[in-house]
């Protein structure tokens, strides 16, 4: 089967007046099928809106392939763009920056139809948006129609944030920290309607969370990647690299997840694991090697701190850019 993106050895620097460019993504590798749901951990400012604003084709890649339906984004006719637009939708943090406060939400919703499906009248506006609503379940649906945001909680802007962007019957959406701003307890029923309507509508999802538990939680039976400073080191089946973490960050940040119980199972057991320092690197002195070894417990001093991991495959699917799992017969 064809898969929905794909992406090779992609890299993304931004460069400001008369500064030298700043690489913030490096040789990211990643696929992701129809109906599927790939998510992205990282701390805070390590390139995961990046990736995202990349993949929604806000951003240009810098190097490497980005396909799309087998695709390369960069050589789309214009008819091929628009449909790309369509296609690729985003949700944002910050539900209330998102919704004009001047607009019922009859309208948030009907706009994009006027314009994208080209539909006219109530009577073809009317059970769309109904459909919509009962989508991201905003029920009865009457009670929210002739409301403006500013008579929404947080948690039903962002349900009608979504709502807008199912509107262009989206292939993939990329949710960006999408209930960061969400009370822990309508967090979870927020995502239980997004697996929902993946499972009527078979959209996939690129997930961008800082949060490990609520990755997990999210991607489950589906793909997880870890992201350490613009570059994934880990990804593989969320239970197996929850259950089997082999790279040391991936241990910290689980060990550190598991000391916050939050979301992790209580039953698991995690091996305590804590790295050196406290500051991340910045991207303009990214450490040469492993970008991690400053930090590493486990690093093996002449290698670590000179050579850049490959991405190793160490099972099936589960890849790793480690020197501890380097392969004892692959070159140096
Ligand atoms: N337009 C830009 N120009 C220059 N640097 C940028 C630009 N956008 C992002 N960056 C830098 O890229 C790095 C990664 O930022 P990004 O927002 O992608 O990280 P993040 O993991 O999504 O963080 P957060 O979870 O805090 O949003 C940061 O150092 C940021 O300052």
């Amino acid at each position: 089967m064809k898969n929905l993106l794909e992406v090779h050895h992609l890299s993304k620097d931004f460069q400001h007046k008369r500064q030298p460019p700043v690489s913030i993504l490096q040789e990211i590798q990643l696929q992701l099928g129809k109906g599927q749901t790939l998510c992205v951990v990282g701390e805070s400012g390590c390139g995961k809106t990046t990736l995202g604003r990349v993949l929604a084709g806000l951003l240009p890649a810098t190097t490497g392939t980005y396909s799309f339906l087998g695709k390369d984004v960069t050589r789309l006719s214009k008819k091929e763009k628009k449909e790309f637009r369509r296609d690729v939708q985003l949700i944002h943090q910050n539900p209330y920056e998102s919704l004009n406060p001047t607009t019922m939400v009859f309208d948030i919703l009907a706009n994009p139809l006027r314009k994208h499906k080209k539909m006219k009248t109530i009577a073809e506006l009317y059970p769309e948006v109904t459909r919509l609503l009962e989508l991201v379940g905003l029920t009865p649906v009457s009670d929210f129609v002739d409301k403006y945001p500013s008579h929404l909680s947080g948690g039903q802007r962002q349900r009608v944030s979504i709502a807008r962007v199912l509107a262009m019957d989206p292939k993939l959406i990329v949710v960006d920290e999408a209930t960061s701003m969400i009370d822990t307890s309508l967090r979870i029923n927020l995502l239980k309607t997004l697996q929902e309507i993946q499972e009527r509508t078979n959209v996939s999802y690129f997930f961008i969370t800082h949060d490990l538990a609520l990755g997990r939680y999210f991607a489950q039976n589906q793909q997880l990647m870890v992201m350490y400073l613009g570059k994934i080191i880990e990804k593989g089946q969320t239970e197996e690299l929850i259950g089997q973490p082999l790279h040391p960050y991936t241990k910290a940040i689980l060990s550190a997840a598991a000391g916050n119980k939050g979301l992790l199972d209580e039953s698991s057991e995690f091996e305590t694991y804590v790295l050196g320092g406290t500051d991340i690197p910045s991207f303009t002195q990214i450490p040469q090697g492993c970008p991690l070894h400053p930090r590493c417990p486990q690093k093996i001093e002449g290698l670590c701190d000179r050579l850049r991991p490959p991405e190793i495959e160490s099972t099936t699917g589960h890849y790793v850019a480690c020197h501890l799992y380097r392969k004892s017969d692959s070159p140096l």
